[in-house]
């Protein structure tokens, strides 16, 4: 397979913020706009790294006046942050314009014309940004509809994840795309590549050579990649039931984040050489086997409105992931998401081997030491070790250390919807997917999606099914 051309920045894009930009949201309505991206956009006004001048235009397949839309992203920040009053609001606001009716091949709704009048107030040389934050399902209607008023041409477009809902999908979607759009032009999100704790598990472990040396199958009996949340699905039921967790969460975030842990070091710290060697970790996966999966779906999913009664959706899905190559083998990469779970947190886990695995005699029941990154906000590393217990009595005890990422002099840590807008405006890639690792992510779990597992109950609140705890034998979950 001819890997897709895949250049850090477009021949036809100059690597600067300032040029005069028009972003258009489709599914500007939605949750992700109202939780993650808007408040992004926002914080980059704060911040001053928004262009010079700027329009973003919502769009929806609903009405709205361009003053509802200022009110209804208002309303989000002050449910989400940053609060408008700590920001340029006025200002922010006068450049929020809505568009709606849609957007198809059929009927563009208001879209041409918004588009039109935005354009012509920042003068001829406009860059223009399409962001899909609509479903998945989507995706390749409005792609076909770009081609079709001829919205493609010299713009730069944004998919979010899931890029495609399978293999088949993703190969139909990706076709589409590379027919409307150069390479240069796509960039796929996967936002947890963009958190700032995300970022320093590569650069801690090529930084610390003790770290470096001890990456790999001789000295890691596990890798744990565990998202946790206790959100619920209520605002977005018709997306999330058709999509369900794995889809949500790990064919896409975690395989993203066990692709990080996974990759050889690549060739440089530079965008290209990165996403490059995530997508060659993706490329070594194993196809994932339905019986190393579990499913779960919480008590109550079903009576939310909008969710089907007799609904099978996942609301929490957990597997185990083999990597065929040198430095991983036999390692297995337990991975897992949910909703409704017991607490909030976000955790990559490296449980190192104990006495015992290596064939050491002396303290061969020492518990294993583990080196686990929070992802959560600025991040934290937690090194957990075995030492003596202090006393007369002796004995071992596990300790951890605890170092928060953030608690450093300079910036605060950024949003990552900050980092990755700032990134698609400079031509960036280091922080999106490419499209070989989603082609092998889509691969990988391609027999798993012809024969799903039956979906098992878990109450609100727990740790989702004990079939799941299984998954993590001979060991156990760090977070439980
Ligand atoms: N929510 C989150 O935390 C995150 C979501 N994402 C991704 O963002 C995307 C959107 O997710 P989210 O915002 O949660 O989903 P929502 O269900 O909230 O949908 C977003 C908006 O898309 C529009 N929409 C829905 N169906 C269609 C359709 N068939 N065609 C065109 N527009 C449609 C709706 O707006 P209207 O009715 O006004 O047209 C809706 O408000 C998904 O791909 C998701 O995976 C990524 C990261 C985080
Ligand atoms: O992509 C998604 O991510 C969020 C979790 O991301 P966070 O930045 O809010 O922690 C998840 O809740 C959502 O279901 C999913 O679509």
């Amino acid at each position: 397979m001819t890997p897709a051309p895949q250049t850090a920045q477009s021949p036809t894009h100059s690597p600067t913020s300032d040029r005069p930009t028009v972003f258009v949201m489709y599914g500007a309505t939605g949750d992700l706009s109202r939780r993650l991206v808007s408040p992004a956009f926002f914080e980059l006004a704060r911040l001053g790294r928004l262009p010079a001048q700027w329009r973003l235009i919502g769009s929806g397949r609903g009405s709205k006046s361009h003053e509802e839309f200022r009110d209804f992203i208002r309303e989000a920040l002050e449910e989400f942050g940053p609060q408008p009053a700590d920001g340029p609001w006025e200002e922010f606001a006068a450049n929020l314009l809505f568009a709606g009716g849609g957007f198809t091949a059929d009927d563009p709704g208001e879209l041409l014309d918004v588009l039109a009048a935005a354009k012509q107030d920042l003068g001829d040389d406009v860059e223009v940004v399409h962001y899909l934050a609509i479903p998945p399902g989507a995706f390749l209607d409005t792609t076909k509809a770009f081609a079709t008023h001829g919205l493609a041409e010299g713009s730069r477009v944004v998919y979010e994840k899931p890029y495609g809902t399978s293999l088949e999908t993703f190969e139909e979607l990706d076709a589409e795309v590379q027919r409307v759009f150069d390479e240069s032009q796509v960039f796929r999100i996967d936002h947890f590549l963009a958190f700032e704790a995300q970022q320093d598990v590569i650069h801690a472990r090529f930084a610390n050579p003790w770290l470096a040396s001890i990456w790999n199958r001789e000295f890691v009996a596990q890798v744990q990649v565990d998202i946790a949340e206790t959100l619920d699905v209520a605002q977005r039921a018709s997306f999330y039931d058709a999509t369900g967790a794995f889809l949500d969460m790990i064919v896409t975030h975690l395989f993203q984040m066990a692709a990080t842990v996974a990759m050889e070091p690549p060739a440089d710290l530079g965008p290209g050489a990165l996403q490059a060697a995530r997508d060659a970790a993706l490329q070594d996966f194993r196809e994932l086997d339905p019986a190393e999966v579990v499913l779960g779906q919480f008590d109550g999913y079903t009576a939310i409105d909008g969710v089907p009664d007799d609904s099978r959706t996942d609301t929490l899905a957990a597997c185990r992931v083999w990597i065929d190559n040198d430095r991983w083998r036999g390692v297995p990469f337990l991975l897992r998401s949910g909703k409704k779970m017991t607490a909030d947190e976000q955790r990559v886990t490296l449980v190192l081997k104990s006495p015992a695995d290596l064939g050491q005699s002396l303290h061969a029941d020492a518990e294993p030491a583990t080196i686990s990154f929070s992802l959560l906000e600025g991040g934290a590393l937690d090194v957990a070790t075995t030492v003596r217990k202090p006393g007369v009595a002796g004995g071992l005890v596990q300790g951890t250390a605890s170092l928060p990422l953030d608690g450093f002099e300079g910036p605060a840590p950024a949003l990552p919807y900050v980092h990755l807008i700032e990134h698609v405006l400079t031509g960036d890639r280091s922080l999106f997917t490419g499209v070989e690792g989603l082609r092998a992510a889509w691969t990988a779990i391609d027999r798993f999606s012809q024969n799903r597992p039956e979906v098992l109950p878990y109450a609100p609140g727990t740790w989702g099914p004990q079939a799941a705890d299984a998954l993590a034998e001979p060991g156990q979950w760090f977070l439980r």
